[in-house]
């Protein structure tokens, strides 16, 4: 079962032609810079846009093919928009009834209480939209969304018209979205820490053709693609909670069978719930943030030491760095050093080093 598409779209000046077959869980995020193709392909599948030529199947069901279309309205799919479009004469709770009256009782999948706690509305369903912040009224709106039982959430940068603040208010509840409803969620962004936070699963647009896609952590070390070529990579780990207090106000990981210490604070602040004992964990570690070396190093203030096994080392990236991918057990770790480092420590596809990791992140 997936999400199996193939669209064409020739305008004037642009041109999309995408063929894609995505998994129908989690989070996929469809990733670009400014006019690649994201939204019109976020429209194509809702059917906002019906063009020929293309087909659309979703969990075995057709939804366009060269003799069917299914219309808009009546794709079982939630649209939330960059801008929170909610009635301004309507109260919250009206705006969200707006949606949740047209499902009949006995296709609901989610109930309206469920929805306003899992996006804690309680406290503003007596209030106009103008009386609410842009963070707030996103919330509302992917409320909207959820009340009418899709069985597919389409988000289209849903924080892009957020600053800085509202995005950290909003982002606990896009995660938990993620977490605890069974619901696949196609989410358009072009900020990759959005993506690193929400995403399991990346389709890489440019200019209209997919140019990547794949599992997130893979797409994020691929040598060949941006992310691990830029002084902004990092690579994204999954690891479990095994301690929560492993004393001086650190709690204990365990990554592939090695132990990685985090402070506790990353466990609960910006987290609705916090993270509890045996869960299972993302963690960010910059590629700059990774130190190696061939011994374990005494007397020194870094924490976590991983042995790690040299795969291969880019050397085109600039002309003072090296990329060192790394395997980690069965995951992958990448170190952005110094050529001269490199030279120095005679580093070797094969061989095994320590990576000391200078700061994590830690994403839920
Ligand atoms: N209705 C339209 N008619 C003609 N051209 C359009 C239309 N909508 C979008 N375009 C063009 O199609 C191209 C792709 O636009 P699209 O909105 O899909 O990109 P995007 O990747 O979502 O960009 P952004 O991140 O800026 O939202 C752009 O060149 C845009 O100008």
């Amino acid at each position: 079962m997936s999400l199996a598409m193939s669209f064409q779209v020739n305008r004037a000046e642009f041109q999309l032609q995408v063929s894609l077959e995505l998994p129908d869980q989690g989070v996929t995020a469809l990733f670009g810079r400014s006019g690649s193709g994201k939204t019109t392909l976020l429209r194509c599948i809702a059917g906002l846009e019906q063009l020929p030529g293309g087909s659309l199947s979703f969990q075995g069901q057709v939804w366009q093919s060269a003799d069917e279309f299914v219309p808009v309205h009546l794709r079982p799919i939630g649209y939330v928009f960059q801008e929170a479009s909610l009635f301004p004469h309507l109260t919250i709770e009206q705006n969200l009834h707006y949606g949740f009256k047209r499902i009949r009782a006995a296709e609901r999948r989610i109930g309206f209480d469920e929805v306003v706690e899992l996006l804690s509305l309680q406290d503003y369903l007596t209030r106009y939209p103008d009386q609410l912040s842009g963070g707030q009224r996103q919330r509302v709106s992917i409320g909207r969304a959820l009340l009418t039982s899709p069985r597919l959430l389409l988000m289209d940068e849903p924080m892009a018209s957020l600053d800085a603040t509202s995005k950290q208010e909003i982002l606990p509840y896009l995660e938990r979205l993620t977490e605890e409803l069974q619901l696949p969620i196609i989410y358009v962004s072009h900020a990759v820490d959005e993506v690193m936070r929400l995403a399991d699963y990346m389709v890489l647009l440019d200019q209209g053709q997919v140019q990547a896609q794949g599992p997130l952590q893979a797409l994020l070390t691929d040598h060949q693609l941006p992310f691990a070529r830029s002084e902004q990579a990092a690579s994204l780990l999954k690891a479990q909670l095994v301690d929560t207090d492993a004393g001086d106000g650190l709690a204990g990981l365990q990554l592939e069978q090695q132990p990685l210490l985090i402070s506790q604070t990353h466990l609960s602040p910006g987290r609705l719930s916090p993270i509890t004992l045996g869960a299972t964990v993302k963690v960010t570690i910059m590629a700059r943030d990774v130190v190696l070396a061939r011994q374990l190093p005494e007397a020194i203030s870094l924490l976590n030491a991983l042995l790690v096994r040299v795969v291969a080392l880019d050397t085109d990236l600039d002309k003072s760095q090296v990329l060192v991918h790394l395997q980690l057990g069965e995951q992958a770790l990448m170190a952005r050093i110094s050529k001269r480092s490199a030279g120095l420590l005679q580093l070797q596809p094969g061989q095994q080093v320590y990576a000391l990791i200078k700061g994590v992140a830690v994403n839920s």
